[in-house]
């Protein structure tokens, strides 16, 4: 199994190239089920999760590749599906994957998905998904781990969703895009009331729209979708294709990197409009932040300040870069709280940092930072992927070698990322 080795204490220096947005691929390539003519996308990022919804997509009988000139590019052509049953083989190797479930239902009327269960950030059920999608008509049942959907009859005999007000209980990301996705291709009218408005949703709904469908209100929490009969290719400014957004996780995730081993790095292909809170954070911990329209300079000279912070829905402190912001604190001066509200476990980088040399005590939700003046490098492992990516930072802080173990956690969403750190200065490799 891969590790990284990382010998800490470099200053980080130069350019990086953000990568698309793991979050916004994965619901996109989907929605190419939606249409029988072939999807284009580009900068589609190289992550082991998009190869699992690859894997996903030929399951069900399309193609699906990346090109092998345009490396950024994947043509899905979903005009002969073979099956709509998505096996727990395929589900449990991701959870993303239970965003299958909209597009297949919505065009074929009718779809298999297992249970994604749990993880290890927590135990993220889907029953907002299968409400929804139940007020759209569909008839759900959950068997031996299965969701078996099934929608319903219309006036000319066809099984076709119906359009319906859902409000969902929570704020869900991927259940707003399954279930827009799903009433895309409803028949009438569909009001999505606490719909999620990270830029991944708009993103999609563009997406959709480039291919014909009508919809308002994405990126705020209302959105109202009007079904259309069928969906063609994407289409953009008279040009095939949609273009994935620059994934702001990625980029916020070297952001931390630079704020704590100091540096001055510019990111290109990068959105500061999507990562306000955490460039706000930033900068209370000290660094200097400037952006253009695509590109964030990082520059931090001195230790930085700890800074206290809450997850919570966009446009607030992503839980997606609490990890990292976190291994940021293990070196500040001071001491802060970091609350986490979105997953009910989503501290298990905690003792692997501490393992380095990190003062933190948790008591519920809530993580107390005291900063250290120096990590120590230790061996660690890895247990979700954005811890992964909080354990790479503290090891590039860390006096001497630090080893990441079970890095496949980190490979789900970083595109090469040792390769990009080495690129600035970072001494990072993978070894067997
Ligand atoms: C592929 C993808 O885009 N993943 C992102 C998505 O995950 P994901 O879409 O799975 O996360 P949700 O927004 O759905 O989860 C938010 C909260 O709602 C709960 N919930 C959700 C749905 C449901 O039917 N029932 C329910 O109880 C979850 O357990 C969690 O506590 O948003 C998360 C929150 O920003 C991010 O951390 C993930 O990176
Ligand atoms: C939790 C994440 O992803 P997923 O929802 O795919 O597990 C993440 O990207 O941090």
């Amino acid at each position: 199994m891969d590790k990284l080795l990382i010998r800490g204490g470099r200053r980080l220096q130069g350019e990086v190239l953000i990568s698309g947005a793991k979050n916004a691929a994965l619901p996109e390539l989907c929605a190419a089920l939606l249409s029988p003519e072939p999807v284009l996308l580009t900068n589609v990022p190289k992550l082991q999760d998009v190869a699992t919804t690859l894997k996903v997509l030929r399951q069900l009988g399309a193609t699906a590749e990346r090109s092998d000139t345009a490396t950024d590019q994947v043509r899905i052509d979903a005009s002969q599906i073979s099956t709509t049953v998505a096996p727990y083989e395929l589900v449990k190797t991701m959870r993303a994957s239970i965003l299958v479930l909209g597009p297949l239902l919505a065009r074929f009327g009718t779809a298999t998905v297992s249970l994604p269960g749990g993880c290890a950030i927590g135990s993220r059920p889907v029953d907002q998904h299968i409400k929804g999608l139940q007020a759209m008509g569909a008839e759900i049942l959950v068997e031996h781990g299965d969701i078996k959907a099934q929608a319903p009859l219309n006036a000319n005999g066809q099984r076709r969703l119906r359009g319906a007000r859902i409000t969902t209980d929570m704020v869900t990301v991927t259940g707003t895009e399954n279930l827009l996705m799903a009433a895309v291709l409803a028949e009438g009218e569909t009001v999505l009331e606490n719909a999620a408005q990270e830029p991944e949703i708009p993103d999609l709904a563009e997406m959709l729209i480039a291919m014909g469908a009508k919809i308002e209100g994405h990126g705020t929490a209302r959105i109202v979708i009007q079904g259309v009969e069928k969906l063609h290719a994407p289409v953009t400014g008279g040009v095939p294709g949609h273009r994935i957004i620059p994934d702001r996780i990625e980029a916020g995730t070297f952001l931390c990197a630079v704020a704590a081993t100091g540096g001055d790095v510019t990111l290109k292909s990068a959105r500061a409009d999507h990562l306000g809170a955490v460039i706000d954070k930033l900068r209370e911990a000290g660094a200097t932040i400037t952006s253009g329209q695509d590109w964030i300079r990082v520059q931090a000279d001195a230790r930085p300040k700890a800074v206290s912070f809450r997850t919570s829905e966009y446009p607030a402190f992503p839980t997606d870069m609490q990890a990292q912001f976190m291994a940021v604190n293990c070196v500040a001066e001071g001491a802060a709280n970091i609350s986490e509200t979105i997953f009910e476990n989503r501290f298990m980088h905690v003792n692997e940092l501490m393992r380095l040399g990190a003062k933190i005590t948790v008591d519920g939700h809530t993580a107390m930072v005291t900063g250290v003046a120096q990590l120590s490098g230790a061996a660690v492992m890895a247990t979700d992927l954005r811890a992964s990516a909080s354990l790479v930072i503290a090891g590039l802080v860390a006096d001497g070698d630090t080893t990441v173990d079970r890095i496949y956690h980190l490979d789900r969403g970083y595109d090469r990322m040792e390769a990009k750190l080495r690129g600035i200065g970072a001494d990072i490799e993978r070894v067997s």
